[in-house]
């Protein structure tokens, strides 16, 4: 090896070793300004930056402060700064690094029509004209240039620079890890290539329209330029080496809520998909933020296993956060202020990438050879006076610490065979009252049995329940997210996914009904029935919504006649036949599509309608992130405590988990105040850790029948949708995936009582819930579907309905009277079966698959918090002070 090669062999060695560094990812926010569409619209720009490095929010009295309103970052851009300016003063310095050897990415994170693309076009651009004068300056190195791009596009990887649709796969390379088969590779030739190259890729790529954008990427897209180098002066010889690095451009398609985009059909789908791979990514992002212990599941989705290397791996990363300043997006753009601050805690190693040619690699392991060769003939000379006793006591603590080690193990170990011996007594206990309870339930019994008889009849059915757990666990056990996805839509088509048949609702002799009836006197028909009789202009619009929907899937897309005939005695006004042209709505389609109930109900103006978690406005409450902690799960002795049907205890359960949330935001606040100290930048807005754990529950088969339980308690006593809880309920059956939502739910519904219990109110997006508007909505829903039952059921099915809920056949307003009985026993499991059986009926829920569980849309919003959890998290914004 001549001297000039060798030193270069040492210097790139040197390199390394200098490179192999930890470093965090460059977090950057860049605002963009409003949209002529929203400034048309009159929206107000909520957002400003106040430095180069803080961004607040400008309109906390709206809110009541219960969001941080500061939020600080490696650097923040204002609204009329330029791509060229974003590039220049960050993004270059990361992307640069490729052409030193060193992986880099650089990746576009937020909101659709936040200006993903706009700002990704550019940032490729300039850094491409870079790379070029780079090269162009550095004669003295051979470069070649390798241009790829990929789409993913409903969980499937697509080539751009071909036309053929057939999906790429992933595989695992021992030495080069997640590689995509068969890609295509160009090899860059000039400035011009480039730009034809990138034409075809945007022509490729999947774009749709949505409501707020015109041109929507509905992929995330992937741009890869391999660049290699070798010394001209050393090509072809044994002491050649090559720098070897890519860097990534990423276009991630945005998030989005099917309420705003207002995305039906194709659109809804790939927003699922969006949502989903996204939410994977934030999950994966929020793991890693608090170090790399534990699991990180990267294969959860195409995105995320193809990113790896950039997200804690050989790479240096910069995240592009963008974001719409407008006041109708708030929510969203927090959701992307809180992943910006979780990706900031994460970091990366990123070294020089040598490759040596195989001459040199031989000539460096024969070199190694021969030193260790060297080291085993002549013992180190540190052997021979090596200290014995000393070495000695190092070995007596080892084995000390291993011995308490295993004390405390096998401690834990049998508290953990104590807490399985509790619950297989409790499970055993609970199959024991089954059978007794089963017992009871004999085809003779008549109408009017006791009500413990009928809930034996729904503890029997529950066994189906399990039998949809059991193959959820097995599914989950499979680790190839694909094969998840294939098992778990089989799952569902086979779970009463299709739509309820009026014989399935009426064919079991149940009674559950009169017996209601019975116990639930304060409910008086007349009283509920007034409220429905209120305003029967409102009713028309809300059947509007329900009708519009029906029109739409039975590919009707004009105009439908409405007839509004009550055949049974009902209020004067409804009394009358009217036939009504209505021209199809697409908020009210998108809400129905979404699952959404109550925004129709409320406000047939408001465009902003909910989906089906009421993740949004109309719900009561919302979805308010993942529980920070999972301790309840983990406590052996609660879980040993709860019966299968002491349902108070679920509740209490929850309350006890609410607290444990409050003393853990606490703990959190105290923890941040002593980083805010230590750190000079950075808001911990993150906080509150809006993304917490995904639950990795055991025993998630009787986990999930006693959060159920919960839930169903807990939406009877906060008036929730009726048309909400159906959704739910026929979705979420107890696959493991399912933990997340039923946690967010649980969450939502226990701050939502807590809220009316103290006689407060939840505000949401700056509307006003209270537990009278929300009982006057549930009023109203009820009015509403009674006015769907002529529509849905034939005379014959609506008797024998009557006959089975109890409802005396010649009584006035009988559909009123079964639509006020409808979800109104939450004890009751059969019951709860039946009117979801019965609402979906009504509204025509056909099941869309395992994707519509996506539009629930997690929320990685803090949750909303009492005034003083408000205040010591405010106090704890360094930013704020
Ligand atoms: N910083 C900016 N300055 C001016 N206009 C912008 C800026 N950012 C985005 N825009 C404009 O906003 C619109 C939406 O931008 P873009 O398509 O890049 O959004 P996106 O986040 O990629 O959306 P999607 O996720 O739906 O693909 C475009 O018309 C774009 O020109």
């Amino acid at each position: 090896m001549g001297a000039a090669g060798g030193e270069e062999l040492m210097k790139m060695e040197k390199m390394q070793m200098a490179s192999a560094r930890e470093e965090k990812i460059l977090v950057l926010v860049r605002l963009r300004p409003l949209s002529d569409k929203e400034i048309l619209a009159d929206e107000v720009a909520d957002w400003e930056c106040i430095n180069d490095t803080t961004i607040l929010y400008r309109n906390t009295l709206r809110e009541g402060s219960t969001f941080p309103s500061a939020y600080t970052f490696d650097r923040v851009f204002r609204g009329d700064c330029s791509t060229k300016q974003v590039y220049e003063d960050e993004a270059k310095e990361i992307v640069l690094s490729v052409v030193s050897g060193i992986n880099s990415s650089i990746f576009a994170y937020g909101q659709t029509s936040s200006g993903k693309t706009y700002t990704m076009t550019g940032i490729t651009e300039y850094a491409v004209t870079d790379i070029f004068d780079y090269i162009h300056r550095h004669e003295e190195r051979a470069f070649v240039l390798k241009f790829s791009a990929m789409e993913i596009y409903n969980e499937a990887i697509r080539d751009l620079l071909t036309t053929d649709n057939t999906p790429l796969r992933l595989l695992d390379d021992p030495e080069k890890g997640v590689i995509v088969e068969k890609v295509t590779e160009e090899t860059l030739k000039d400035w011009n290539h480039l730009q034809e190259l990138l034409s075809v890729c945007e022509a490729q790529r999947r774009i749709g329209e949505t409501l707020l954008n015109e041109k929507s990427s509905r992929s995330h897209q992937i741009i890869r330029l391999t660049i290699e180098s070798s010394a001209r002066e050393f090509l072809g010889k044994e002491n050649s080496t090559t720098l070897a690095a890519s860097v990534n451009f990423i276009d991630l398609a945005g998030s989005e809520r099917a309420s705003q985009s207002l995305s039906t059909g194709t659109r809804l789908k790939e927003g699922c998909h969006i949502n989903r791979s996204l939410l994977t990514l934030s999950t994966v992002i929020r793991k890693l933020s608090k170090g790399r212990h534990g699991h990180i599941n990267y294969r959860d989705s195409k995105l995320t296993r193809m990113l790896q290397p950039c997200l804690g791996g050989n790479a240096r990363t910069a995240i592009i956060c963008t974001l719409s300043p407008a006041r109708s997006h708030v929510e969203q753009t927090r959701n992307t202020l809180l992943f910006a601050c979780c990706a900031k805690e994460v970091t990366t190693k990123a070294q020089v990438n040598v490759v040596m040619s195989d001459k040199a690699l031989v000539k460096h392991l024969q070199k190694e050879l021969a030193r260790l060769e060297s080291e085993l003939r002549t013992p180190a000379p540190t052997y021979s006076t090596c200290d014995y006793p000393t070495l000695l006591r190092k070995k007596e603590l080892q084995i000390q610490k291993m011995e308490k080690e295993i004390r405390e193990l096998t401690k834990q170990r049998d508290l953990a065979q104590s807490r399985v011996e509790d619950l297989l007594r409790m499970v055993g206990h609970g199959q024991d009252s089954r059978q007794e309870a089963g017992s009871n339930h004999h085809p003779d019994h008549q109408a009017g049995d006791t009500w413990e008889d009928e809930y034996s009849v729904s503890e029997s059915s529950g066994v189906t329940n399990t039998q949809h757990m059991g193959a959820g666990v097995r599914k989950s056990n499979n680790t190839n997210y694909y094969d998840t996805e294939s098992g778990s839509d089989d799952l569902y088509h086979q779970d009463n996914i299709e739509e309820p048949s009026v014989s399935d609702c009426t064919s079991s002799p149940l009674s559950f009904g009169k017996k209601f009836v019975k116990s639930h006197p304060s409910k008086s028909l007349e009283e509920n029935g007034a409220g429905v009789a209120e305003d029967p202009d409102e009713y028309c619009k809300e059947v509007q919504c329900i009708e519009m929907d029906e029109s739409v899937s039975n590919g009707n897309e004009g105009m439908l006649a409405l007839t509004m005939n009550e055949d049974e005695d009902v209020t004067g006004d409804m009394s009358s036949t009217r036939s009504l042209s209505l021209t199809r709505s697409r908020s009210c389609r998108a809400n129905i599509m979404a699952g959404s109930s109550s925004p129709c109900f409320d406000k047939i103006e408001q465009t902003d309608c909910t989906p089906p978690n009421g993740l949004e406005t109309n719900f009561p409450g919302r979805p308010e992130g993942f529980r920070r902690k999972f301790s309840l799960f983990n406590n052996g002795t609660k879980n040993a405590s709860l019966s299968r049907n002491d349902s108070q205890s679920s509740i209490d359960s929850v309350r006890t988990s609410a607290d444990e949330d409050i003393t853990s935001i606490h703990t959190f606040v105290d923890g941040l105040k002593k980083m805010a100290k230590t750190q000079e930048t950075g808001v911990k807005d993150v906080g509150l850790d809006p993304m917490h754990e995904a639950p990795e529950t055991p025993n998630w088969p009787q986990e999930f029948e006693r959060q159920q339980r919960a839930i169903l308690e807990l939406w009877e006593i906060c008036n929730v949708s009726l048309i909400h809880r159906t959704y739910f309920f026929l979705l979420f059956k107890g696959d493991p995936s399912d933990s997340i939502y039923m946690e967010v739910e649980l969450r939502r519904l226990s701050f939502l009582k807590e809220t009316f219990s103290r006689g407060n109110q939840a505000v949401e997006d700056g509307r006003t819930l209270t537990f009278a508007s929300s009982v006057r909505a549930l009023h109203r829903e009820r009015g509403m579907l009674s006015k769907l039952m002529r529509k849905r059921f034939s005379e014959e099915e609506r008797k024998k309905l009557y006959e089975r809920w109890g409802i005396v056949l010649d009584s006035k307003r009988r559909r009123l009277q079964l639509a006020n009985l409808l979800w109104s026993n939450a004890k009751d499991t059969n019951q709860v079966t039946e009117s979801a059986t019965i609402v979906a009926k009504l509204i025509r829920f056909v099941e869309q698959g395992h994707a519509l569980k996506e539009m629930f849309g997690l929320s990685f919003t803090p949750p909303p918090s009492t005034r003083r959890r408000s205040l010591s998290w405010k106090h704890s914004m360094p930013s704020l002070k």
